[in-house]
């Protein structure tokens, strides 16, 4: 059986809110037992010190993990987002620690995009306020404001993997799909691509947003865009909170200029249940309002607990970083008969040179080399005679500019 330079009972995997039990079932079965498993994130000063310890972490939406986190990380060496976006995470610090970061970049889209589907629906009905009413005894038996979702236009900001299944699926009830993305799109279906922001806003009936969270897509639907919406639209948000400025929202659905809205993301989001939740969207009827639950079924949850903690536990036993959102992306196989090397070092001219250098002095013979980088870190992967791996990681170590190592027999 392979042997690990840290033996995998004190690799700490510290999982945090709520990770599937698909994931624990997946380090399991990979030999990790040492599992530190939280229900809910943690408080700041619990968080700095579980992480201090901590070989990998597992986290959802909540957790930030921010550059002074990161920094009392010292045996920090994966992290996984189970789920696909990754802007809790300072990316660009991980990077420059050696830690890359894994994250699902599909799993949960369908159950997204079935999410605002269902909400479409609702809110071109009225159906949000006229439940609300009869909850408190009233009786909104009217066709006002109420239409088909047949023949209206949809707009999708984002046209990725959610925007792009949610124009499928809307056009299936028979919308018409129009869509905008900073990158050209193949448009399927019929949906139809459009250049501006602007023109979409003010085309369609519903908007939704499904833009990652960028210096870009701060605030791009504030109270200039909103104006633009026609009157009586919808506009829907389980992108991220940041992506709408919730005031000016607010603003424009109390003077009935956006007909109704579905908000699964906020500015601030409360960080457990137990939390107050506070919004300047509360109390209105005519809003749908949910706790960032888009892709939160069972179905999601699950295969994003599988396919994450499959990537820790592929790059903790061998190596490989494919998929990895800040990280040099190397695919290798497992190994056998031979020590496999990991040097990750600051991106600089030589370093390579160095290295094979070192080695061919000390008569160590590399059977496998592999080298990518990034513009700011290089991620080299050897394989070395097991006899000579000990000699070698010395070596390795004593090189300038290398920021870890990790040996793996
Ligand atoms: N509410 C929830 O529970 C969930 C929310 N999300 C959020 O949804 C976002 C989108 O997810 P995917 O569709 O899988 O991402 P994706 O990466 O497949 O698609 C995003 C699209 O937005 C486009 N884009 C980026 N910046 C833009 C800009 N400034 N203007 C217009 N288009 C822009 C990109 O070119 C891309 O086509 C995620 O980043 C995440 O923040 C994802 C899953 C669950
Ligand atoms: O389910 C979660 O915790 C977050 C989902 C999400 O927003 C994402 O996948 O980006």
């Amino acid at each position: 059986m392979a042997k690990h330079s840290l033996d995998k009972d004190k690799i700490k995997i510290l999982l945090l809110e709520g990770v599937h039990q698909s994931a624990v079932d997946v380090f399991e079965r990979a030999g990790y037992t040492n599992i530190e498993y939280h229900k809910a994130s943690l408080a700041e000063d619990e968080l700095h010190a579980a992480v201090k310890d901590a070989h990998f972490i597992g986290i959802r939406s909540r957790t930030q993990l921010t550059e002074e986190v990161l920094s009392q990380a010292d045996k920090l060496v994966g992290i996984g987002c189970f789920c696909i976006g990754t802007n809790q995470v300072n990316l660009s610090a991980a990077e420059k620690l050696g830690i890359p970061v894994f994250n699902a970049p599909f799993s949960n889209t369908r159950s997204v995009a079935e999410l605002v589907l269902g909400e479409i629906i609702m809110l071109l009905r009225g159906i949000p306020q006229r439940n609300a009413l009869a909850h408190r005894g009233g009786w909104l038996k009217s066709a006002s404001g109420s239409y088909e979702a047949r023949g209206k236009t949809l707009g999708v900001i984002g046209y990725g993997h959610i925007g792009t299944q949610l124009g499928i699926l809307a056009e299936t009830l028979g919308m018409r799909v129009i869509f905008f993305d900073i990158e050209d799109k193949l448009p399927l279906g019929n949906a139809q691509q459009v250049h501006s922001l602007q023109q979409v806003l003010s085309l369609a009936d519903v908007v939704s947003l499904h833009v990652p969270e960028t210096p870009q897509t701060k605030e791009m639907i504030g109270f200039e865009e909103l104006a633009c919406m026609r009157k009586g639209s919808i506009l829907i948000n389980a992108s991220r909170g940041t992506v709408v400025d919730i005031d000016a929202l607010a603003a424009s659905l109390k003077e009935e200029h956006l007909a109704g809205a579905a908000i699964d993301v906020f500015p601030v989001e409360p960080k457990s249940n137990d939390d107050e939740f506070l919004s300047p969207l509360r109390g209105l009827d005519n809003v749908l309002l949910t706790p960032h639950v888009g892709g939160s079924t069972a179905e999601a949850q699950e295969n994003i607990g599988v396919e994450v903690a499959g990537k820790l536990a592929k790059y903790s036993d061998n190596g490989s970083t494919m998929t990895a959102v800040n990280f040099p992306e190397v695919s290798l196989a497992q190994h056998s008969g031979t020590s496999r090397l990991l040097h990750i070092h600051h991106n600089r001219p030589g370093i390579l040179i160095q290295i094979n250098s070192a080695f061919a002095e000390k008569g160590i013979n590399i059977a496998a080399q592999y080298l990518q980088t990034t513009s700011e870190i290089g991620y080299v992967v050897m394989e070395v005679d097991s006899d000579q791996a000990e000699d070698a990681l010395v070596e390795l170590q004593a090189i300038e500019g290398t920021i870890r190592t990790r040996l793996l027999h």
